[in-house]
């Protein structure tokens, strides 16, 4: 295992010890919500009682492998506690999220969750937003028109944006698990995370974005020298 997939792995066992008898879960997505998903499995199987929703079809494929009794949101609108990983992460717990394409379910998700834990390896901690590109998840009707709003609304930020559309890795483009497509915009360092958060949820072509402001209530983060424990 690399060091970082091996920090990835401690981040997402610390979080599970925050996992109680009973539980209504959100389950994130991506390669450190995937150690979560493992270790969940063998607490599962070694009788402990849980029910999860899944951020995307992948995590649901995962989950279902592993034992894990799965729910919806129709079903099961209320969680206790959703743990997922980032992109990135400030000192303030304000996220960037959908490295995975998976944004808009794991918001919907960790919204509707009393607490969030980020499980994340040291590496996603910054002081300033941004140097991840954004993942902004859009409708594919007016895309076009969509992109030149996202471009109006950097400049009104005062912020440089480039705009790429995400490739799946055969070359197509990339379609989510809602059948959207997901532009990456590169801002440079995100000034006001709240200002570009308003700005991008009033364009109507926008279905979601990737900043997670004011949802994760915690985060556990593992690096060579240790693991820490943000809060909100
Ligand atoms: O937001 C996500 C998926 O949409 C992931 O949580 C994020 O991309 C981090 O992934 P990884 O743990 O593989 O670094």
């Amino acid at each position: 295992m690399s060091d970082s997939d091996d920090l990835k792995k401690q981040a997402a066992l610390a979080a599970l010890d925050h996992v109680e008898p009973g539980m209504k879960l959100g389950i994130g997505t991506g390669s450190t919500a995937a150690f979560f998903v493992q270790g969940l499995g063998e607490r599962v199987r070694g009788g402990l009682d849980i029910i999860g929703v899944p951020t995307s079809e992948r995590t649901a494929k995962l989950a279902t492998a592993e034992g894990i009794r799965l729910t919806t949101l129709d079903e099961t609108p209320h969680l206790d506690l959703t743990i997922d990983g980032a992109d990135e992460l400030d000192p303030s717990l304000r996220l960037i999220k959908g490295g995975g394409g998976a944004l808009l379910r794991e918001k919907i998700v960790a919204s509707s969750s009393d607490r969030m834990i980020v499980i994340a390896d040291g590496s996603k901690l910054v002081d300033q937003l941004g140097a991840f590109p954004l993942p902004i998840e859009v409708n594919h009707f007016g895309l076009g028109a969509t992109l030149i709003a996202i471009e109006a609304a950097a400049r009104q930020l005062d912020q440089p944006v480039t705009l790429k559309r995400r490739l799946a890795s055969d070359g197509t483009a990339f379609v989510t698990d809602g059948g959207h497509a997901i532009i990456d915009a590169s801002f440079g360092l995100i000034r006001e995370p709240e200002a570009m958060n308003l700005a991008l949820a009033a364009i109507p072509g926008v279905v979601e974005h990737g900043l997670f402001i004011g949802i994760a209530t915690a985060a556990v983060i593992a690096r060579p020298d240790g693991v820490i424990w943000l809060h909100a």
